[in-house]
């Protein structure tokens, strides 16, 4: 038989179809006996899916806390073929995220390259994640966020409106949407000096194009399990990657960024805004070379750092936030002892202050409670993970990790692990007074991560955390009203950020505040 013969024979293809799976197969089990090996407990993986199998249609708080409390504080997962070490032992997180964190610099991540997506932070790798994040870190310094504060709370007084305007309507409010709206309002006017009035419009370009970016279909079908399980394999196909992550969505806002960025890069009036504080951090940045200090990036190079860093921050700051603030607005129609007690700890210091402000919102001890307390119980990031960079031996190689293998702290089950948090099922704020905070171990709560690579925006967040819920608190009280849940419902699906569902609160004026 001559070549194109062979070619055509039935025989070859079965044969080379059959061949191919079976190196596939083989590649997609060869590190399950990895955790077996150390003597390390966890689920049994399957071929091609590891532990992932039913991950897209699951609810991820449940599913996590159910592996937690069945596997321990140290297990083996599989994503895929790729090992991935789960940990809820706080002094575990300790050594890896934060004392040895050079073997864990950075998260999984596939080859982006699309212009503004590339320089993401939260993508970046090695020395130019570090890079990066030492230039941007001074935009949020005390000084930077009080300048960016009295642009949020324009924002607040909007809400405020928005919530008046609901209140005297239906007396309750679709929590998740408001605050959505809210949030896109203070980053579109913190990030890029727009100005935006989405409050409470649901059609608006801006609420549809963020929800579906942190929320998309795709989360609920198995395809979204491939960049985690075959990220290599994943990068490899630009053109599938770009079409599953870099959505029409997506380019509406990195669209209306470069024209917001060419126009701001030509007019030298001051905004106030993260354009500016970042563009001044980035462009001091230095190094030397033979021995001269020079700038570190090119201009070129620099509107990409910001314009990366700007969408970045919208897509970050936008869901995270309002997913905190509807949590926040449930717990309290649910604790209304705890609402009354936040309401008398405001109104307090509102005879020390004129109005609500930078130093004001400092100034509330129990209102910082309040908001760790929302974030313990329904963290809005469920899984922080890191990439091992370096081979790594934990307490003398009782657990070894090699270079590649993943870690991930399930944020929802540490929070509710009952050794940390007793009776966890509580919302009870008294858990982060002084006296009980200092009794537990500090990386048992995660809610901004850990270590170098925490959440950047933190201070940025809780600042617009605590604007917002001061005016509110003091001018409206909410309560449950029959379409409020008794516990807050979180949608299905590999979602990045917690989606509260069915987040509706009743809401009234507090007796001052009625005409
Ligand atoms: C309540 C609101 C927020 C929560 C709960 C939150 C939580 C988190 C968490 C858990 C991480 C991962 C940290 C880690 O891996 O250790 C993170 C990373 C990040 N967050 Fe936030 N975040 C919030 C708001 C914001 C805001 C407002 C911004 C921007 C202004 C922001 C920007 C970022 C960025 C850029 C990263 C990646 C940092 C890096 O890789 O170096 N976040 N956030």
């Amino acid at each position: 038989m001559d070549a194109s013969g062979i070619l055509s024979s039935p025989a070859t293809w079965v044969l080379a179809i059959s061949s191919s799976l079976y190196i596939f197969y083989r590649y997609a089990t060869s590190t399950f006996n990895y955790f077996s090996d150390q003597g390390i407990p966890g689920p049994k993986p399957i071929p091609i899916f590891g532990n992932m199998w039913g991950v897209w249609k699951a609810n991820l708080p449940a599913h996590d806390l159910a592996l937690v409390k069945k596997y321990g504080k140290v297990f083996g997962y599989f994503d895929g073929p790729i090992p991935n070490l789960w940990i809820t032992d706080a002094d575990v997180i300790k050594a890896m995220y934060v004392k040895d964190f050079d073997h864990f610099v950075d998260r999984r991540s596939f080859e982006i390259k699309t212009k503004v997506m590339r320089k993401w932070l939260s993508l970046m790798r090695g020395q130019e994640w570090k890079d990066i994040r030492s230039s941007v870190t001074p935009a949020f310094t005390t000084g930077k966020i009080k300048r960016m504060s009295a642009l949020i709370k324009d924002c607040v007084a909007n809400l405020c409106d928005r919530v008046t305007t609901f209140t005297e309507k239906d007396g309750k409010i679709d929590a998740k949407l408001t605050f959505s709206a809210f949030t896109m309002d203070v980053i579109a006017r913190c990030a890029f000096g727009l100005k935006i009035d989405t409050l409470g419009m649901k059609d608006d370009p801006f609420i549809t194009n963020a929800q579906f970016v942190f929320n998309p279909p795709t989360n609920k079908t198995p395809l979204i399990l491939l960049p985690f399980m075959y990220p290599d394999l994943f990068s490899k196909f630009g053109y599938f990657t770009e079409r599953l992550i870099v959505t029409k969505e997506m380019k509406f806002f990195f669209k209306l960024l470069e024209n917001v960025l060419k126009d701001r890069l030509e007019s030298n009036e001051k905004f106030n805004d993260f354009i500016e504080v970042a563009d001044e951090a980035i462009s001091e940045f230095t190094k030397v070379v033979d021995g001269k200090t020079v700038p570190m990036w090119t201009r070129e190079i620099i509107d990409e750092i910001i314009m990366g860093q700007s969408t970045l921050f919208m897509l970050a700051g936008f869901d995270t936030t309002a997913t905190t603030l509807t949590s926040t607005c449930f717990q309290l129609a649910r604790n209304p002892d705890i609402q009354e007690k936040l309401y008398e700890s405001i109104a307090a210091k509102m005879e020390n202050y004129d109005e609500v402000s930078h130093e004001m919102v400092q100034d509330v001890p129990y209102l910082e409670m309040v908001i760790q307390e929302v974030l313990r119980y329904y963290p809005p990031l469920i899984r922080i993970e890191r990439q091992c960079t370096k081979d790594y031996s934990y307490d003398n190689g009782r657990i070894k990790i090699k270079k590649g293998q993943v870690i991930t702290v399930p944020t929802y089950a540490l929070h509710h692990s009952e050794e940390y948090y007793p009776d966890p099922e509580k919302f009870d704020p008294e858990r982060w007074s002084p006296e009980n905070k200092a009794k537990r171990n500090p990386y048992a709560y995660m809610a901004f991560g850990t270590g170098p690579r925490n959440c950047v925006g933190m201070r940025f967040a809780m600042e617009e955390l605590k604007m917002a819920l001061c005016s509110l608190v003091q001018k409206f009280r909410f309560f449950p009203v029959e379409e409020t849940p008794e516990r807050l419902q979180f949608d299905d699906g590999l979602t990045q950020v917690l989606q509260p569902i069915h987040a509706i609160v009743g809401i009234q004026f507090r007796q001052s505040n009625q005409n």
